[in-house]
């Protein structure tokens, strides 16, 4: 099959908006460019002026299947995926069992290859069941397609462990990419050690529960050689110690979630589960930090830790709710909103941290229109104002801070592969 894109706008390198064509057959971008001149072609799509991005790739996002289904399965997932323009994501491995051997991780692709509606790629764990006592098998994992190792939702306590985790994942050809929280400072921390907590007298989560962590994982990292990359990175202070280790030619490379750009902890309007996640909101100085980091290169690019919980979980305050917020429908609209629309970065700043910069870190062929590789993009709408109603999600997670927030940037229609797996219902059909 052979489908043409017509009037589509594209990003030239230069950052500037063109008119294009786009030509795909068999599931990959064969010609992108003006009037092409491929008239024998199978369906012609009209974009109707729509921009056209490469599909986003996020590779932190919380699909809870198996085990936590009533929070989200990996179809429900994936459709809120590529609803919110994503076209590869990358499964957190906290889930009940977690992928920690052959079996588990062989399950776990029988599962993605039945129901998934956008690529996933599963990440296999640390340690046996995220408990931290016993390194998995990387070897193994990474022959069956182990994406990288991380025990997200839980710090590596034991230095030693990270040591041999480093060794193992490096020699496997693997990033270990880490969830940075040191439990002997974690003192029941429900949201950020600051104003928040005094203003809602709660405990709260020192910035050093996750600083220290890192500091100790760059030496590391620079002893092993290792690539490694860190998770949400939420303080000022770990911005500075990864520019630093940066400059010092080590390995490492972190990402930022896009509630940590765009939220601080004066932003947490009320003892709500909806404010609640691990790391949590700090403060406006450790967010103004968290975005130089971002522009400056410091930090690589964004990812959404889509993390959603029942109803019933999240409706509670503070003590009593998860961590975790979801992200996956909100993330580009909320993005190009603030930090496009506001001047902070160019359009094409925010679809490259959301496209060739999470691929090239893992050296990924996705992100890209260029000829040659996988048809995977999406439609967005940059003019229509929407607001964010979070009954409307398909994620079964409906727990976000940014309900009843207007919006522009809105995904019409996803592709992954060559094969439509999304498209707004109420927009006029694209393809004709
Ligand atoms: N981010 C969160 O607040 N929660 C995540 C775990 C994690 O990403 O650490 C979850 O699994 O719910
Ligand atoms: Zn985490
Ligand atoms: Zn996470």
């Amino acid at each position: 099959m052979k489908i043409k894109v017509i009037n589509a706008r594209v990003l030239q390198s230069d950052g500037k908006m063109e008119s294009t064509e786009m030509v795909m057959e068999n599931g990959m971008i064969q010609e992108i460019g003006r009037n092409l001149n491929q008239t024998v072609v199978d369906r012609v799509w009209d974009a109707k002026g729509l921009f056209i991005s490469p599909g986003f790739v996020d590779v932190h996002v919380h699909l809870r299947e198996p085990g936590g289904e009533a929070k989200e399965t990996i179809e429900t997932g994936t459709q809120a995926a590529a609803k919110g323009g994503f076209t590869t994501i990358c499964a957190m491995p906290n889930t009940t069992p977690v992928p920690d051997d052959g079996q588990t991780l062989d399950e776990l692709k029988r599962r993605i290859k039945e129901t998934a509606h956008v690529r996933v790629l599963p990440y296999a764990s640390i340690t046996s069941r995220q408990v931290g006592q016993k390194l998995v098998d990387m070897e193994t994992l990474a022959d069956k397609g182990a994406f990288a190792f991380t025990d997200d939702g839980v710090g590596i306590q034991d230095a030693g462990m990270m040591l041999e985790a480093m060794k193992a994942a490096s020699s496997a050809g693997k990033a270990v990419v880490a969830h940075c929280e040191d439990n002997s400072l974690v003192h029941k921390g429900v949201c950020h050690e600051g104003d928040v907590s005094q203003r809602l007298s709660l405990p709260g989560i020192m910035s050093t529960t996750e600083s220290v962590q890192i500091a100790r994982d760059v030496l590391l990292a620079e002893q092993t050689g290792c690539h490694y990359h860190i998770c949400h990175v939420s303080t000022k202070e770990s911005v500075r110690i990864i520019r630093n280790a940066k400059k010092a030619g080590i390995h490492v490379t972190a990402e930022v979630t896009p509630h940590h750009l765009v939220l601080q902890e004066d932003d947490i309007m009320e003892d709500h589960g909806f404010y609640k996640m691990n790391p949590p909101l700090r403060s406006r100085e450790d967010q103004q930090a968290l975005l130089e980091g971002l522009k400056d290169g410091t930090i690589d690019f964004i990812a959404t830790d889509h993390a959603p919980h029942t109803e019933e979980e999240k409706q509670q305050g503070f003590l009593d709710a998860p961590f975790g917020i979801t992200g996956l429908e909100t993330a580009f609209p909320l993005l190009y909103t603030h930090l496009v629309e506001e001047g902070f970065c160019t359009l094409k700043e925010l679809v490259d941290w959301m496209t060739v910069k999470p691929a090239a870190v893992f050296h990924l062929p996705y992100g890209t229109l260029a000829p040659g590789a996988p048809a995977d993009f999406t439609l967005i709408d940059l003019t229509s104002d929407r607001a964010v109603v979070r009954e409307t999600f398909l994620s079964k997670g409906k727990n976000t801070p940014f309900n009843g927030w207007t919006l522009k940037g809105w995904p019409v229609l996803t592709v992954v592969n060559g094969n439509l797996t999304w498209e707004e219902s109420t927009h006029e059909a694209a393809r004709t």
